[in-house]
C-alpha cells in the first residue's frame, strides 16, 4: 500500500501540532467500535485490519509533505520536525478479521503518544469502516445462498479503485469464493473467476458461431452467457449443441449464466434442458443486480442454482452504504504510566463512551460451547464466576444481572508493538474460515436476514461504576 499518512482531516494535524506544544508527555487510549449495524443485522464483520497495521508500520512524512503542511501556515517548526522524524511508537490490540462482533465492543484499541494516536483516527476509519462493511454484507449474501458459491463481480460499480480491490478483499472474507477483479485476485490470493460478456455473443454473426469460438479458446472453461437473445428459445439450445461438440472432443463443459428476465423460471426451463441432454454435471450461474433478499426469494421459489455472481449491491452496499465506526479517547496517561479514564458526555445519551483500557470477552456455555453473550471489561479485571454485569448499551434500563457458568474467551489480541508485529495476519481464506467458526458458535437467530436476535452486550459491574464516576464528575 502507497504511504497513506496524508489521508487524515485536517484537524488530526491540527489538534497533534497542539498536542505537540501542551501535552507533550501524554499517551493516549483510543477505541475503534460502532453503534449500528447496516441493514438492521445483529453483527458486524471485522475486516481490515491488515492494511490498518500496514498504513501504521508505513507511517511516515516526506519532504514534498512537510513542504505542503509548512505552506498552510498553521503548525510550529517543533511539529514539523516531528513529522519529518516520525518512528511509530504505539501498542495496538484488535479483534482478528473475520470475527462478528457487536455494538460498542472496542474491535481496535491504540495505546501511545497521544499526538500520534490522534493522527491515525481518520485513516484508521476508513480503512476499517469499509471492508468491515463490505465483509459484512457479504456474509449476508452468502448467508442467502446456503453453501452455492458466490463470485465477487463488482468492481465496475464501486466507488473507485481502492473500493473495488479492497472490497474484493472484505467479500472474501465475508464468505465469497472468487472475484472477477484481476488485481484483488492477485493481491491478495483470491482465486480470480469470470464467464463472458454480452459483447462477445454480439460481436459475432450468430449466437452459435460466438458459442462455438468461445469453446474452441476455452474448451474447458466454457461457461457461456445464455441471454443475449432469448433464453429458452436459443441460448440454451445453443449451448447445448456446443457442450456436445465439447463432450465429442472429450471436455466437459462448465456451466450457463443467466443475467437477465424472471431468473426462477428461465433456471428451471434451463435445468430440464440442459438434464434431458445429459448434461446434469453442467452448473447455472445467475448474476443481475442481486442482493441477500433476492437470493433468498429465488432460492425460495426452487430456482435450480447453483452459484451467483454478484456486483453493485454487494462492493457498495447499497441498501445500508454506511458503517459508522467512531474513534474514541478512551484514557490519557499523565506521562508517568498513570492511566486516567475518560468519556465523551454528550446530549445524546447513546453516544456515551465506556473509559478505560478494556478488553472483550464472549462467554459460551460450558455445556454447549455456545455462545449467549459478549462482556466488556476493564482490561486489569478477572473475570469471577458469577458475574456482575449490566447491559452495554446506554439506551437499556440499567439492572445488575449475574452470569454464571461460563468459558471466556478474550476477543482482542496484541497486534503491534511500535512496527513489530504481535499476531499473525492471516490470509483471506484463513481469515474466511476463521469467521464462519465464529460465527457457528452465536445462536443461529442472530444470524437471520430479517428482524434477527439481539445477541446481549454486557459490562462488567466494574467498568459500569467507573462510567458512573466520571458521569458524576460531570454532574450528570
Ligand atoms: N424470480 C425472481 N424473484 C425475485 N427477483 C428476481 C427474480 N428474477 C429476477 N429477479 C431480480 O429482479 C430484478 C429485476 O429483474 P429484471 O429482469 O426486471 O431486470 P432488468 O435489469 O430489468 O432486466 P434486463 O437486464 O433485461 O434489463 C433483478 O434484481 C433480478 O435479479
Ligand atoms: O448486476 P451486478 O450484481 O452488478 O453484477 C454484475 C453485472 O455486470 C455485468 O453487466 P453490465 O453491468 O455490464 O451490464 P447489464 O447491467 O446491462 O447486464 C453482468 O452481466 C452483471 O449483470
Ligand atoms: O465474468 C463475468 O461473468 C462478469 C464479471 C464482471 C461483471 N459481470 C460479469
Amino acid at each position: 500500500m502507497d504511504n497513506l499518512s496524508m489521508l487524515t482531516d485536517l484537524y488530526e494535524f491540527s489538534m497533534a501540532n497542539g498536542y505537540r506544544q501542551a501535552l507533550e508527555n501524554e499517551e493516549g487510549v483510543f477505541d475503534v467500535f460502532f453503534r449500528k449495524v447496516p441493514d438492521k443485522g445483529s453483527f458486524v464483520i471485522c475486516a481490515g485490519l491488515q492494511q490498518v497495521v500496514q498504513a501504521l508500520q508505513n507511517f511516515r512524512f516526506d519532504q514534498s509533505d512537510i513542504d505542503y503542511l509548512r505552506s498552510l501556515k498553521l503548525f510550529k517548526e517543533n511539529f514539523l520536525d516531528y513529522l519529518s522524524k516520525f518512528q511509530f511508537n504505539c501498542q495496538v490490540a484488535a479483534i482478528p478479521e473475520g470475527t462478528p462482533v457487536f455494538p460498542r465492543e472496542p474491535l481496535l484499541t491504540i495505546r501511545g503518544p497521544l499526538l500520534q494516536t490522534q493522527l491515525f483516527e481518520t485513516l484508521v476509519l476508513n480503512l476499517l469502516n469499509h471492508q468491515s462493511l463490505i465483509a459484512t454484507k457479504a456474509r449476508r449474501i452468502t448467508y442467502a445462498a446456503g453453501n452455492r458459491p458466490v463470485m465477487e463481480f463488482g468492481a465496475r460499480r464501486a466507488q473507485g479503485p481502492s473500493s473495488a480491490t479492497y472490497g474484493a478483499r472484505a467479500a472474501v472474507i465475508g464468505g465469497c469464493t472468487s472475484t472477477s477483479n484481476v488485481l484483488a485476485a492477485k493481491e491478495f490470493g483470491i482465486p480470480s473467476a469470470g464467464t463472458m460478456a454480452h459483447a462477445w455473443v454480439e460481436a459475432f454473426p450468430d449466437e452459435l458461431t460466438a458459442f462455438e469460438k468461445w469453446a474452441e479458446v476455452y474448451p474447458d472453461n466454457a461457461a457461456l452467457l445464455v441471454d443475449t437473445y432469448d433464453v429458452l428459445k436459443s441460448g440454451v439450445p445453443n449451448a447445448i449443441k456446443v457442450f456436445k461438440q465439447l463432450k465429442a472432443s472429450g471436455h466437459q463443459p462448465v456451466g450457463i449464466r443467466i443475467d437477465s428476465g424472471d431468473i426462477t423460471q428461465l433456471a428451471r426451463g434451463a435445468r430440464q434442458m440442459l438434464d434431458d441432454a445429459g448434461f446434469s454435471d453442467v452448473k447455472i450461474t445467475a448474476s443481475n443486480a442481486l442482493d441477500e433478499h433476492v437470493v433468498m426469494s429465488l432460492l425460495n421459489e426452487g430456482a435450480p442454482l447453483d452459484n451467483f455472481g454478484i456486483g453493485e449491491n454487494l462492493i457498495t452496499s447499497a441498501s445500508s452504504p454506511v458503517l459508522s465506526g467512531v474513534y474514541k479517547l478512551a484514557a490519557v496517561s499523565d506521562g508517568q504510566g498513570n492511566l486516567i479514564p475518560k468519556i465523551k458526555v454528550s446530549a445524546s445519551r447513546e453516544k456515551l463512551t465506556l473509559p478505560g483500557l478494556k478488553q472483550v470477552y464472549r462467554l459460551y456455555h460450558k455445556g454447549t460451547k455456545k455462545a449467549f453473550a459478549d462482556v466488556i471489561a476493564l482490561k486489569d479485571e478477572k473475570l469471577s464466576d458469577p458475574l456482575d454485569v449490566v447491559k452495554a448499551n446506554p439506551l437499556a434500563t440499567k439492572r445488575d444481572q449475574l452470569i454464571r457458568d461460563f468459558d471466556a474467551v478474550a476477543l482482542q489480541e496484541p497486534v503491534l508493538d511500535g512496527k513489530k508485529l504481535k499476531a499473525d495476519l492471516p490470509d483471506v481464506f484463513t481469515i474466511q474460515k476463521h469467521g464462519k467458526q465464529m460465527l457457528s458458535e452465536l445462536p443461529s437467530a442472530t444470524e437471520r436476514l430479517t428482524n434477527p436476535d439481539e445477541f446481549p452486550v454486557y459490562v462488567t459491574h466494574r467498568l459500569d461504576q467507573m462510567q458512573e464516576k466520571l458521569l458524576e464528575k460531570q454532574g450528570k
